[in-house]
């Protein structure tokens, strides 16, 4: 019995082992709000007590005066005990008042210092874990508890105030009678219960749908947002969207609809439950001060302090309930704050071998991304050599960005190893490592930021270097494009932005490019990000490219073969395994793919 009451407990209650840590939080935004956000409840949960026994002093004033007095003059005391309940109506007035803006301030601060955490701690996470979606659910929980459940400590607070003030409040009572606190709390008990009980299933119900709840954000985006409003116009998905949207909201609402009306049933009679427990009392009251028991004065304060009393102990345990069952949501922010990335820096680390002298290897590396069975890449023997160009080419799918992603460490081998000059990329600094390789992906991101801020983010540390900016364009070829924005390198991009002016797919590429020359990295991957250029300035791209980094490394994916002809070396890759590999007359002279493909590709052309 014993142990399924503590089970019980745990489960209900255990939630609130997240607070301290939540407490931290709030303390490290601001010291001195939290202690105000205290202090005033402090203050403002003695007040009601001290009213009511003002009152019961004033009712007993009154009655023995009963009539003879003058005037108020004649009664100093009644005077004094007035003017002590006017300052307590003021003073509770002005606490309240404070205490709302201690709140806001402090509400606001809390939120953000939130949404900080999350996005520092997603920073430092795999893009492994980022790929899953059971790290999706729980991210999308976390924001909910980032934007809805700040208040909490703030709730908590509010408990404790009510707690206090229900405590000197059962003080007063308890020494005229007792059992009738008793009686009171006891008669609150069934609904504090059910509302635990509600909570706890509400709490269940949207873990259960985060998917929904995801795809429902996800359709909204998609179906307002600028980015599509060209497809879905010349497409006509519009209706589509809508109902996708309308079925996955129709099942969360079914659900919430079923539990709202459950909880609203039962809370009703279990609140009627307290009410008459708190009648109750309230007629024994009444019935004992007509037989003489209590005077006039001790009515009025006992049957406010039961009133205040019936209202303070429901508030107090509903809001314990209601935190307990919001706390749950702490779960997932603090399980998210906890994630931990697999693919780290190791406590002993080498130094990125600046610059490269013999060239990177690829050892038997093999590869398979989790959560599936195929090898991406497997038995894979790769290298480039230090100041070598070499070209990636493959079918849809063969694993050239693969490739790239480990390289960058943003997946791990599962089998094999990867070094520069000997050294294993998994010995290096993180940091380190990625400051020393400038990679563009074909996906690169059109970020809604200055065209300045675009290529600053190659190297975001020079964001005030406009000559290094502007060094970067020309070597990218997006100075013509930024020549001709009205703001320049001022120029917000993209269309989210107010004044945001959107670029041609090709005008963005080449703001991308410039990214990579913010960085003076010892290698260079261009992972397709030349496809949407028009063929003289993609040769442009690549001689600018073979002429600026002379004696660095690079290893550039294309399917244009006109461009893949110049590296020094061209590695054809077939389901996850070199196929062919040399300079373009070898692979021409093998006739073997590689003509094949470029033969294909000519023949386009005639
Ligand atoms: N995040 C992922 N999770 C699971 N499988 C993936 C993931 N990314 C890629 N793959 C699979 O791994 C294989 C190699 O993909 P990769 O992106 O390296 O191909 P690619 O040669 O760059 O193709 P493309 O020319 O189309 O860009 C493909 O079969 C692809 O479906």
């Amino acid at each position: 019995m014993f142990t399924s009451w503590r089970i019980w407990l745990l489960r209900r209650f255990g939630v609130y082992a997240h607070l301290p840590r939540m407490f931290r939080q709030l303390w490290q935004c601001s010291p001195a709000l939290t202690l105000g956000s205290i202090g005033l409840r402090l203050v403002q949960a003695i007040q009601p007590p001290l009213a009511l026994y003002v009152a019961k002093l004033i009712v007993d004033d009154v009655i023995r005066l009963d009539g003879h007095a003058d005037s108020l003059a004649g009664s100093p005391r009644l005077e004094m005990w007035l003017a002590v309940e006017f300052a307590l109506i003021i003073m509770s007035d002005l606490t309240s008042r404070a205490m709302a803006l201690v709140d806001a301030l402090l509400n606001e601060r809390y939120i953000n210092a939130v949404s900080i955490a999350l996005m520092d701690h997603a920073a430092t996470l795999d893009l492994a874990q980022f790929e899953s979606s059971e790290l999706q659910d729980l991210l999308e929980r976390a924001r909910r508890q980032a934007s809805g459940r700040n208040n909490l400590l703030v709730q908590l607070f509010n408990i404790g105030q009510t707690a206090l003030t229900a405590v000197t409040l059962v003080i007063g009572v308890v020494a005229f009678a007792p059992w009738m606190v008793v009686v009171l709390i006891v008669g609150l008990l069934p609904a504090a219960a059910g509302e635990a009980r509600f909570n706890a299933e509400a709490y269940r119900l949207m873990r259960a749908k985060t998917a929904e709840r995801r795809e429902m954000e996800y359709l909204r985006h998609v179906g307002a947002s600028a980015e599509h409003a060209k497809e879905i116009k010349l497409f006509g998905l519009g209706g589509f969207l809508v109902g996708r949207f309308r079925t996955a909201a129709n099942t969360v609402l079914e659900q919430n609809r079923g539990l709202a009306l459950r909880r609203f049933g039962w809370s009703g009679l279990f609140a009627a439950i307290g009410s008459l427990a708190y009648y109750g009392v309230y007629i024994i009251i009444v019935r004992d001060t007509v037989r003489g028991q209590f005077s006039v004065g001790d009515l009025t304060f006992l049957s406010g302090s039961f009133l205040r009393l019936h209202s303070l102990l429901s508030s107090l345990l509903l809001g314990i309930t209601q935190t307990a069952g919001q706390a749950q949501y702490l779960d997932d922010f603090f399980a998210f704050l906890d994630l931990r990335p697999v693919i780290t820096t190791p406590v002993v680390t080498q130094p990125f071998p600046s610059p490269i002298r013999h060239g990177i290897r690829f050892r038997n590396v093999g590869f398979r991304y989790p959560g599936t069975n195929r090898w991406a890449l497997r038995h894979l023997e790769l290298s480039i050599g230090a100041g070598e160009t070499v070209a990636l080419v493959g079918e849809n799918g063969a694993g050239k960005t693969t490739i790239v992603k480990l390289l960058t460490r943003l997946y791990e081998p599962d089998e094999g190893e990867i070094t520069v000059d000997g050294v294993l990329l998994r010995d290096m600094d993180l940091d380190d490592l990625r400051a020393h390789i400038g990679v563009i992906f074909q996906d690169f991101v059109r970020y809604s930021l200055t065209a300045a801020e675009n290529i600053a983010v190659g190297r975001i540390g020079a964001l005030e270097d406009s000559a290094r900016i502007m060094a970067a364009a020309r070597e990218g070829l997006a100075d013509g494009v930024v020549e001709k924005l009205p703001l320049g390198y001022d120029q917000p991009l993209g269309k989210r932005v107010a004044k945001g002016r959107d670029l041609s797919g090709g005008e963005w590429q080449k703001i991308a490019i410039s990214r990579a020359y913010m960085r003076d990295a010892d290698l260079l991957i261009l992972d397709e990000p030349t496809s949407a250029l028009d063929a003289r300035a993609e040769a442009d791209v690549f001689d600018r490219m073979r002429a600026l980094r002379q004696g660095k490394s690079a290893l550039v994916i294309s399917h244009r073969f006109s461009t893949v002809r110049t590296a020094d070396r061209i590695i054809v890759l077939e389901h996850g395994q070199i196929l062919e590999s040399g300079t373009h007359d070898d692979l021409l002279a093998r006739n073997g793919r590689y003509a094949e493909l470029f033969a294909l590709q000519a023949a386009g052309y005639q």
